[in-house]
C-alpha cells in the first residue's frame, strides 16, 4: 500500500540511530558507524556492517563514528549517515514526500552544535527539522507524567553523554548534561587493562567485557576472558577479568554521574524532591544497563531507581511519541527549529 506520511523522528545517537516513523512506530536500529574507502571517501558500509568491520578494517578503508559525546563530530560523515537511512526508510515505507524530522539533541548542546544538526537535516532533503531535548524525549518515552504538576527525574545513559533532568509540568526543571557516557566505561576499561596487565584490547572488546561483567556494584562476582596483544612482546595474550575489577575500573566515569545526580539533587525544589522520594529515578538509555547500576545509584542517593522497560529505546519511542504529537505539545517542549509552524 502506498503512504504518504512523512514525519520522521530520529534518535541521532553516538552509538545507535533510531528511526521513527509517524504511524508505523520503530523501523530502523543500527549503529551510528560508516565505512569509508581511504582517500576517495567512498562508502562502503553504513550501520551494522561498518560496526562490523570497526577496529577490522583492511589499509584502505576507515570506520568513522561521526558522533562523540553526542554531538556531531564529523559533520560529512553525519551527513551521510542521516541521508543513507533516511533514504532507507522513505524507501522501505513508501514515503515520496520530503519528511518533516524531529532529531533529539543532548539537552547541554550548543548554539554551533544544533545548527549543525538542523543544517546535517535539511541537508539531507528535510522539509522541516525539528529538534527536542534527550531528557524530555526519554521521560516520554519511559511514560513519565511530564505534564502533571508532580516531580519526575530521569536519567538516560547513552554512549556519549548522560541526561539528568528533572521536569514537572511539560518542562525541565533543573537538568544537566554530562559529556560523560557508555564509551567513557569502555576507555575506562582500555586504560586499566593497559596498566594492569601491559594487554592492548580494542574498543569492541572493551564494549564486550562491559555488557558481559562490567558492574557499577558487584551482588555476584563473574568472570570473563579476555584477548589482547602484550605491550612488550606484540603476541596474543588471554586474561581473566572479574566483575570486582570492572567496578575498580569504571571508578571515574561512574563518580562524575553520582556528583553530577547529586548536583541535580540539592538544585531540585523541595516540593518536587518529595515527588521524587515517592516515586523513584527512572533510568533509560543502553549505559543504564550497566550491572548494578540502580543498586548503587539508590544507595548513593537514598532514592528508589528503577529501569525503564527497553530502555535502548526509550529516547526514540519519546521522539516517536513527540511527533505524533507534535501539534498538541508545548512549545517549551521543542527547541529549536528549522521552521516554526510545525502543521501537517
Ligand atoms: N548491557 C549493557 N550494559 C552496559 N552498557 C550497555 C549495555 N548495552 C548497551 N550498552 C551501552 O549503551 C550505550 C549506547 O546506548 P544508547 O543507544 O542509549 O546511546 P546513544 O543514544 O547512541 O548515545 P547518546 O545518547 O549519548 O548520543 C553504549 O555505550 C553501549 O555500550
Amino acid at each position: 500500500m502506498v503512504t504518504f506520511s512523512k514525519k520522521i523522528g530520529i534518535d541521532l545517537g553516538t552509538a545507535n540511530i533510531l528511526v521513527y516513523v509517524k504511524g508505523k512506530g520503530m523501523v530502523l536500529q543500527e549503529p551510528s558507524v560508516v565505512a569509508l574507502e581511504k582517500g576517495t571517501n567512498k562508502v562502503m558500509a553504513v550501520g551494522e556492517e561498518a560496526w562490523r568491520m570497526l577496529g577490522r578494517t583492511p589499509g584502505n578503508i576507515v570506520a568513522i563514528r561521526p558522533l562523540k559525546d553526542g554531538v556531531i563530530a564529523d559533520f560529512e560523515v553525519t551527513e551521510i549517515m542521516l541521508k543513507h537511512f533516511i533514504t532507507k526508510v522513505m524507501k522501505r515505507k513508501r514515503l515520496f514526500r520530503r519528511p518533516i524530522v524531529m532529531i533529539c539533541v543532548p539537552a547541554g548542546i550548543t548554539g554551533v552544535e544544533k545548527r549543525a544538526v538542523l543544517e546535517a537535516s535539511m541537508q539531507v532533503g528535510a522539509r522541516r527539522t525539528l529538534l527536542i531535548e534527550e531528557p524530555i524525549a526519554a521521560a516520554i518515552g519511559a511514560g513519565l507524567p511530564i505534564y502533571e504538576p508532580r516531580g519526575s527525574m530521569v536519567i538516560d545513559i547513552g554512549g556519549g553523554t548522560t541526561e539528568i533532568a528533572v521536569l514537572s509540568l511539560g518542562g525541565l526543571v533543573v537538568s544537566e548534561s554530562l559529556r560523560v557516557g557508555g564509551d567513557r566505561f569502555d576507555e575506562a576499561l582500555i586504560r586499566y587493562i593497559k596498566d594492569k596487565y601491559n594487554l592492548i584490547i580494542g574498543e569492541k572488546t572493551a564494549e564486550e567485557i562491559k555488557i558481559n561483567i562490567g558492574s557499577a556494584y558487584v551482588e555476584e562476582d563473574q568472570e570473563f576472558e579476555v584477548r589482547g596483544r602484550d605491550v612488550m612482546t606484540g603476541l596474543p595474550r588471554n586474561i581473566t577479568m572479574t566483575s570486582e575489577q570492572t567496578v575498580e575500573a569504571f571508578e571515574e566515569p561512574l563518580h562524575a554521574i553520582l556528583d553530577a545526580v547529586r548536583r541535580v539533587l540539592e538544585k531540585t525544589p523541595p516540593e518536587l524532591s518529595s515527588d521524587i522520594m515517592d516515586r523513584g529515578i527512572i533510568l533509560t538509555g543502553g549505559g543504564a544497563l550497566l550491572h548494578g547500576f540502580d543498586k548503587l545509584l539508590s544507595q548513593k542517593t537514598e532514592v528508589p531507581v528503577f529501569l525503564a522497560d527497553d530502555p535502548l529505546t526509550c529516547v526514540a519511542r519519546g521522539t516517536g511519541y513527540a511527533l505524533e504529537e507534535a501539534d498538541r505539545l508545548s512549545s517549551s517542549l521543542l527547541v529549536r527549529s528549522s521552521d516554526a509552524n510545525f502543521k501537517k
